[in-house]
């Protein structure tokens, strides 16, 4: 069976996934395929590992811009697929194979028939950490060629294919990663009266953090606190003097952001105090939240519903986090869920999605960028 180009193309991008800010092969890979594209029709600059592609358009009053992020995640496939990933430790878990072959898709069909206006697509590095979009945001590359609209997409293993999902306003959550380091005093499992356990101390803080979005949050005003990674001791015999807890916080808004890491910092001083350790907080990296401009998402709604041959299914905020947040800040545009029909969810190392959501996506975001080329600008 021939297999649909695009989906061709996610599967080699998906033998392939990089960590933020390495994504090496990746970049290789697209610009080996941008380089196949007439060249008096496309203009192509990279930014650091990530790619700005410009194609002018026929008669452009603007410029429309499409976004894909490139990494991948730290984490070991289990598929069976044929074509999983040969980056030991890497996995594309969370769609940026998808997204970036649909990327692909929509330059390839508009360098060959042009819409009104100019496109900008860029490939945006990071997303999973540290955060590309603030820095390409911010970079002379970005800045000379940024679009005047932008739009996104995200697979949603909740979906079937042939649906999306929005929302206008926020559809996505302010996150911030958390990293707290405590530091006791390692010893013999014998002699715990001469060491100070962090086992101890990073139990009683791992159960304290849990109370927050609990006690401290209106319950109105939804927040998270997961700890996803905790790292104590060597072996079963040595008290350890050291622990690391890792995770991350997610928040409908600013202010309960700020309550959250103001409980965060009351918590492990009294953990510092209770137990005679030190700590140390450290952040991360934090995404604010994507917020859909509400004309241009309503609009793009009702569009899709009746011209986009997909079902548009109106969605709830998700807790998960994207920092498309920070062009969405500056740059009026929306992001969308696209049905990809998973058993297996985002980050999970059996992420499997459907991969006729892929003709399906260029379609509709090749046809609605030329429709929506052909309107006159908001306001
Ligand atoms: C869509 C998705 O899964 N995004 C990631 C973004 C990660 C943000 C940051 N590195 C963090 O962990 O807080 C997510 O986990 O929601």
């Amino acid at each position: 069976m021939n297999l649909h180009p695009f989906v061709a193309v996610r599967r080699e991008l998906h033998q392939i996934p990089e960590p933020g800010f390495e994504e090496v092969k990746t970049q290789r890979y697209l610009l080996d395929f941008l380089s196949r594209l007439p060249s008096d029709r496309i203009e192509v600059e990279t930014w650091r590992t990530g790619i700005i592609v410009r194609i002018p358009g026929r008669n452009p009053r603007r410029v429309l811009g499409w976004r894909s992020d490139m990494d991948g995640l730290p984490m070991e496939e289990e598929t069976s697929v044929d074509f999983r990933s040969i980056h030991p430790g890497h996995m594309h878990a969370c769609g940026h194979d998808m997204h970036m072959a649909i990327a692909l898709g929509i330059v390839d069909a508009v360098v060959h028939e042009p819409i009104d206006d100019d496109l900008v697509v860029l490939f945006q590095p990071a997303e999973e950490g540290p955060g590309g979009a603030l820095p390409m945001l911010e970079s002379d590359a970005f800045r000379r060629l940024q679009p005047d609209e932008l739009f996104a997409l995200h697979i949603g293993p909740d979906w079937p294919v042939g649906t999306i999902a929005t929302r206008p306003g926020i559809l996505f959550a302010n996150t911030s990663e958390l990293y707290i380091d405590l530091v006791g005093v390692s010893g013999h499992a014998s002699l715990p009266h001469r060491s100070n356990d962090m086992v101890i101390a990073a139990s009683q803080l791992a159960m304290q953090l849990q109370t927050i979005v609990s006690r401290n949050i209106d319950p109105l005003d939804s927040a998270i606190l997961t700890l996803g990674k905790v790292t104590i001791g060597t072996r079963q015999n040595i008290i350890p003097g050291k622990a690391r807890l890792e995770g991350t916080i997610r928040t409908l808004s600013m202010e309960s952001m700020e309550k959250v890491k103001h409980r965060i910092r009351q918590l492990v001083k009294g953990i510092e105090t209770g137990f005679e350790c030190e700590a140390h907080i450290d952040w991360g990296a934090n995404y604010c939240q994507v917020e859909n401009n509400r004309a241009l998402t309503q609009e793009f709604m009702e569009w899709a519903d009746r011209e986009g041959g997909v079902r548009v299914i109106p969605c709830r905020e998700a807790m998960a986090g994207e920092d498309f947040g920070y062009f969405l800040r500056e740059i009026p545009g929306f992001m969308f869920w696209l049905g990809v029909d998973t058993q297996h969810g985002l980050h999970h190392p059996r992420l499997n999605p459907q991969e006729e959501a892929i003709p399906t996506a260029i379609r509709l975001v090749t046809k609605y960028l030329r429709w929506r080329g052909s309107r006159p600008s908001e306001g």
